[in-house]
């Protein structure tokens, strides 16, 4: 059985141009004029792109007393109907501390579940013998990529030290470290001064994060990851301060890569001060949104190359867990959802103001990523071998965002009212067209599968030889030569 994908603009990370796509099975089996296969999907009038990656949610996850409440199903149903066909999700290690069980109890919520593809990313909360032998058996189940929060003291933070030992073992792994770069420790302090002066609302969460809680933790991480000769990933930057820190480390030749989200540069800190508790508290997120001088250099990063991916950080919960937090803000559980909006809201608000051009929105929300997940080009790109993962990207298609009309299972949408003008037209996961607009039918559950990422040294190699080449020098004196103490 065979398919071609007919008419359309083949749009990738480098070049826009006219051409047909033959997908035999799973994969890209041609691409070039007037193919012929057993079924046509449509694409004359689209752009062709390759599926939308989004490398960071949380689904199903326990977290500040309650689990999020989109499950692997619904997450990845809506992911689909948005033009996204692969994510990847954070595993938490249980109260056993094991990174391994972690893993097994996300394969357990998601396989048979999931409607596209998954990865995931394990989270280091702590340091201990068991956990730097663990993370060589990660790797070696496909996982190459290991968060590392600043933030939330008392339950998943974790201390320099400890990032600077987890790093190390990465380097020596070949595998990425990821960060949550907000300092954890003032954080708590500014929020139990709040607290004390009786500020209790969802305000107070973007009061307790300023842009310099993050810009310092940002630097922090760079620091440390270059002190432990690794490469890092800054997830959710959303302030000139953390962009900042990160175009610096490039500018003097480290690989640092940032990503912001599509809400951090769509929405803005006035939404905290809605009188209404709930609009407020239901945007909750860390860090917070801020205002329009820091979306700015996030759009500025994307378009000069400073900032590479931008996710979603899906993390939702329902109005009734966000009102957890009602006698005290630091109890909202932090969070919020975009996996089904990530890329209309992306093209309305960033090619169609020219912000980017349809290239560099192919290469931000699945090329780049794909790239730095060392899964390229199985994903993220539009070649003959490729896994077949291809949406019809239709510019005309205008909708306004409506939780009402979603398929995510959260009873509300922050991008609610946004008007976008351009929408998938099919969704093709690995070969099989999992969604298209307008035929009222749901992605099915069971179609996606765990995408493994083997490790990839050599970013770390590279960083190794260099810093042996301009390691301290030690030098050997003859104890003849050292004058003996007084
Ligand atoms: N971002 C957020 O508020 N919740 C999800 C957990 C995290 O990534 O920090
Ligand atoms: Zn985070
Ligand atoms: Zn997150």
């Amino acid at each position: 059985m065979t398919t071609v994908v007919k008419g359309g603009t083949l749009v990738t990370a480098d070049r826009s141009y006219e051409a047909d796509i033959l997908i035999e099975g799973e994969k890209i089996a041609a691409i070039g004029a007037d193919l012929k296969g057993d079924k046509v999907v449509d694409a004359s009038g689209a752009y062709v792109i390759p599926g939308g990656i989004d490398p960071h949610t949380h689904l199903e996850m326990p977290f500040m007393g309650t689990t999020t409440a989109e499950t692997f199903e619904s997450g990845t149903a809506a992911a689909a109907s948005g033009g996204t066909t692969m994510i990847v999700d954070f595993v938490l290690p249980g109260p056993d501390g094991s990174l391994v069980n972690a893993l097994r109890d996300w394969h357990r919520k998601a396989d048979g579940r999931i409607c596209i593809d998954v990865g995931w990313h394990v989270a280091v909360t702590g340091w201990n013998e068991t956990i730097w032998r663990e993370m060589a058996e990660v790797v070696k189940l496909g996982v190459n990529t290991f968060k590392h929060f600043m933030a939330y003291k008392g339950a998943l933070m974790v201390e320099d030290d400890e990032m600077y030992a987890s790093f190390s073992r990465c380097a020596e792994l070949g595998a990425l470290p990821l960060v949550h770069a907000e300092n954890g420790d003032i954080i708590a302090e500014l929020q139990k001064k709040f607290m004390a002066q009786g500020k209790t609302g969802p305000e107070g969460h973007a009061h307790s994060r300023p842009p310099e809680v993050e810009g310092e933790a940002t630097n922090r991480a760079i620091m440390i990851a270059d002190a432990a000769g690794v490469p890092l990933y800054v997830v959710h930057v959303s302030c000139e301060e953390a962009h900042e820190a990160i175009r610096r480390a490039r500018q003097k030749g480290m690989r640092v890569w940032g990503e912001p989200l599509v809400q951090h540069l769509t929405l803005d800190e006035g939404e905290y001060f809605d009188k209404d508790w709930d609009h407020a508290a239901r945007r909750v997120m860390s860090p917070p949104f801020r205002d329009r001088k820091h979306q700015d250099s996030l759009w500025a990063g994307l378009a000069a190359g400073s900032l590479q991916v931008v996710a979603t950080d899906h993390c939702a919960f329902t109005t009734a867990q966000k009102r957890m937090g009602l006698k005290g803000f630091p109890s909202i559980p932090n969070g919020t959802g975009g996996l089904e909006d990530r890329l209309a809201v992306l093209w309305t608000r960033g090619v169609e103001t020219g912000r980017l051009t349809p290239e560099e929105f192919v290469a931000v929300t699945s090329t780049n990523i794909a790239r730095i997940l060392n899964i390229y080009p199985r994903k993220g790109a539009l070649v003959p071998g490729a896994d077949a993962d291809i949406v019809v990207w239709d510019p005309k298609l205008k909708k306004t965002i409506r939780a009402a009309d979603q398929l995510s299972i959260i009873d509300y949408n922050v991008f609610e009212g946004v008007e976008v003008t351009a929408q998938a037209r099919h969704t093709i996961s690995r070969g099989t067209v999992v969604w298209s607009h307008g035929q009222n039918t749901r992605p099915s559950a069971g179609h996606g599968i765990y995408i493994p990422r083997p490790a990839f040294p050599a970013a770390s190699k590279a960083l190794s030889v260099w810093k042996e080449l301009n390691s301290p020098r030690f030098i050997h004196r003859d104890p003849q030569n050292i004058p003996s103490g007084v």
